[in-house]
């Protein structure tokens, strides 16, 4: 195999409570991931000199910055691996908005690049190597959703129902390590006691984003509307939750002009790994 075309979907923190500060000002979390079924796309190319290079139409992610680049060193240099790569980038999830787009983009490497350079590490390995590029890395290269813990590496499996999300994505951009480290950040949300189901669910990152930014407050207001909405991550990338796929639809055609959105549906496997699996499958 000398080339493999790989998605590098979404994810939703469907809640995210902070429990804590570590000394090293990492944050003690407890957070529901999923994946949508929509994502950037990745196109690998095997080279036989040692480079690797990135295409994409968006000169700023063609640069050594871009977690593919870091994600694709990493395993060279961990593996010795004498081979390069051709990556053909092509975005489609905002950048910094909380879906995880850099995070995907560098498990979908490592993933990729492990079968195409004969690496044969476990996802265990891969995904502790995959933390040393961002705290969300693990649980893409994992592929299932999961409850996490920790930092945001300790994952436990759940099971949920399909549903579809209309994303919303207002034109502002919400710095993690801003909002991390916030004075007014609430931090001690005590760790769920008992099933998470029956707890009380939100986003601890939520009303301090609000404020800090009309244009999420505003963009909430707009989807209650229409179901019941969440702010993922850090932001700026609000959900709402659908049972049918048309009420979501019916919401993206209603959207303001000056803010992006999208439709997908929820799933317990990343869809990195069934399009990775049914490709070697075929081989
Ligand atoms: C908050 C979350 C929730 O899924 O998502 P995003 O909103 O970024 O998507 C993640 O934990 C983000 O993960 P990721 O974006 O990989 O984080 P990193 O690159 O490791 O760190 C970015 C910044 O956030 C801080 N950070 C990150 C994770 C964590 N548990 N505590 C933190 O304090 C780090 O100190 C750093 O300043
Ligand atoms: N492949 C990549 N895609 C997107 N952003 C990237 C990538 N590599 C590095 N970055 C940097 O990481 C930052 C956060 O990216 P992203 O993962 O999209 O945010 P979030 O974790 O909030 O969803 C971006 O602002 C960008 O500077």
């Amino acid at each position: 195999m000398s080339s493999l075309s790989i998605i590098a979907p979404a994810k939703l923190n469907l809640f995210l409570h902070i429990n804590g500060r570590r000394p090293d000002g990492y944050h003690e979390l407890e957070t529901l991931f999923v994946f949508l079924n929509y994502g950037d796309q990745l196109d690998f190319t095997l080279r036989t000199d040692n480079q690797i290079l990135i295409e994409c139409e968006n000169p700023e992610l063609t640069t050594q910055d871009n977690l593919i680049f870091k994600a694709a060193r990493l395993l060279q240099n961990h593996a010795n691996i004498t081979q390069g790569i051709t990556i053909k980038l092509t975005k489609k999830l905002p950048m910094g908005g909380g879906v995880g787009g850099g995070s995907s983009d560098a498990a979908t490497t490592l993933l990729a690049l492990n079968h195409l350079w004969h690496c044969d590490f476990s996802n265990e390995k891969l995904a502790e190597l995959g933390l040393q590029l961002g705290a969300d890395v693990p649980v893409f290269v994992k592929g299932f959703a999961a409850i996490a813990h920790g930092i945001g590496e300790q994952l436990e499996a759940v099971n949920l129902a399909p549903s579809w999300y209309l994303v919303v994505h207002p034109n502002v951009h919400i710095s993690t390590q801003a909002i991390f480290t916030h004075p007014d950040l609430p931090r001690s949300t005590p760790k769920i006691n008992g099933p998470w189901q029956e707890a009380k669910l939100y986003n601890d990152c939520e009303s301090l984003v609000k404020k800090l930014s009309p244009e999420v407050e505003k963009t909430l207001q707009w989807l209650l509307e229409y179901a019941p909405s969440r702010m993922t991550g850090t932001g700026a990338c609000c959900f709402a939750s659908f049972a049918e796929e048309a009420d979501a639809n019916k919401a993206l055609n209603a959207l303001p002009a000056h803010w992006q959105g999208f439709v997908a549906q929820s799933v317990n496997i990343s869809p990195a790994h069934l399009e990775l699996n049914a490709k070697l499958n075929l081989l």
